[in-house]
């Protein structure tokens, strides 16, 4: 039985929308939103209001108005008229980015230009091409662009990794992953997801994390895509992805991801849960919501040939969300000039992100469908 760390369930839900603001430090970094987005809480505001060290100071939208009462409801102070106004404001550091995903390239190359480190939401940008010239121009600029794979910085998805690499390296050769990531229809058909004009897809979307899991979590590449299986919801947009990938030592991965599942149903009921898992020669490793651990999670490790299975202590720290702990790396990284930013758990490269695109671009043409402009 796993020891059931606390704060127990209710306290974490409390936890993830503090309530109790710490006081800024002198030289907090100054950080403004591009859009009245609706992740903009969760991903950005809320955690930012638990660290000392970012401050939310302005957010900007195409109607003021918008912005404006945004900005009150969220306790921001200033709002900006336009997003380029946001942008060449000299009193800002750093620019947050949940645009819809084909507005990613455009706004953060700006942002870049203005000489604001940059946190991104993910998927990077429309395609691998432009993700490229945005990390290598970031480079060039020496600035900070992160990626927002918020999962990945939580303790208990860098304890699953270390766990399960470390039995790789004993000599446990990987054999597959499979990365799942569905929702019921939720969203709407004007809903951005569903755009392909905003570089919308469910495998944009949902799918962008699966291939990231896979990579992160096997410490492998996607060599090429066996199969990709779409089902297309409107020209051009999955509202569905199944792929088989083939990665880099030879091991296969799978990955389902949906926003159109029935609410409803035998077949697809199982995929409500968002987990990974990856089997070995002796053993399968699995992590239950591998997304929002800090909500609830479950790690296990089943040994195949005696069916036995450990359940692992989960992590919760201190209720922390993985945008917290996202946010923290973000800053840590500004703070220190962009270096050694390899030394922080979880960290997303220019690299890796390009990889995630290049993945995806690939099942997208598996699959017979466009790549994202
Ligand atoms: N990290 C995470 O857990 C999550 C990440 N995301 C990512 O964040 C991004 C935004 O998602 P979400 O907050 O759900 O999106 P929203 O539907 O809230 O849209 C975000 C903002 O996009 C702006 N926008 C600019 N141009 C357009 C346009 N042509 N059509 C529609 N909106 C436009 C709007 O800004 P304005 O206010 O100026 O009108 C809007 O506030 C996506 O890239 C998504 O992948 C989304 C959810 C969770
Ligand atoms: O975390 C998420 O869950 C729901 C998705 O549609 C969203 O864009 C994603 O980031």
């Amino acid at each position: 039985m796993a020891s059931r760390t606390k704060p127990g369930f209710f306290a974490r839900l409390a936890l993830t929308s503090s309530k109790n603001p710490v006081s800024k430090d002198s030289d907090a970094l100054r950080i403004g939103i591009l859009g009245a987005a609706n992740i903009g809480p969760n991903a950005l505001i809320n955690p930012a209001k638990r660290n000392r060290s970012i401050v939310v100071v302005s957010v900007a939208a195409r109607d003021e108005k918008k912005a404006k009462d945004y900005a009150a409801k969220h306790g921001i102070p200033t709002t900006h008229p336009s997003y380029d106004a946001l942008i060449n404001d000299p009193n800002i550091d750093c620019i947050y980015n949940p645009l819809p995903n084909g507005l990613h390239y455009e706004w953060t190359k700006k942002a870049l230009e203005a000489g604001k480190h940059v946190l991104l939401e993910k998927p990077a940008a429309s395609n691998a091409a432009q993700t490229k010239l945005l990390f290598d121009l970031a480079k060039q600029k020496n600035l900070v662009l992160l990626e927002a794979f918020h999962y990945r910085f939580h303790p208990a998805a860098i304890q699953f990794r270390q766990t399960l690499q470390k039995h790789i390296a004993e000599g446990h050769p990987l054999k597959q992953v499979k990365s799942m990531m569905s929702f019921p229809a939720i969203f709407p058909p004007a809903d951005i997801r569903f755009n392909f004009k905003l570089a919308g897809g469910t495998l944009m979307d949902c799918g962008c994390y699966t291939v990231n899991s896979i990579r992160y979590f096997s410490g492998l590449e996607v060599a090429s895509v066996e199969k990709a299986v779409p089902k297309i919801i409107s020209d051009n947009i999955d509202g569905r992805m199944e792929a088989t990938l083939n990665l880099t030592s030879g091991a296969k991965a799978e990955l389902t991801v949906s926003l159109s599942n029935p609410w409803f149903s035998v077949k697809t009921y199982r995929e409500l849960i968002p987990y990974f898992t990856a089997e070995t020669d002796d053993k399968i490793f699995t992590f239950g919501i591998f997304l929002m651990p800090s909500l609830y999670h479950y790690v296990t490790v089943k040994d195949k040939a005696t069916g036995k299975t450990e359940d692992l202590p989960r992590l919760y720290d201190d209720g922390y969300t993985t945008y917290y702990y996202q946010l923290e790396a973000f800053v840590k990284a500004v703070k220190n000039g962009g270096k050694d930013t390899e030394s922080i758990a979880g960290w997303v490269t220019g690299e890796d992100s390009v990889a995630n695109m290049t993945a995806i671009d690939a099942i997208y043409q598996k699959a017979g469908m466009d790549i994202r402009q």
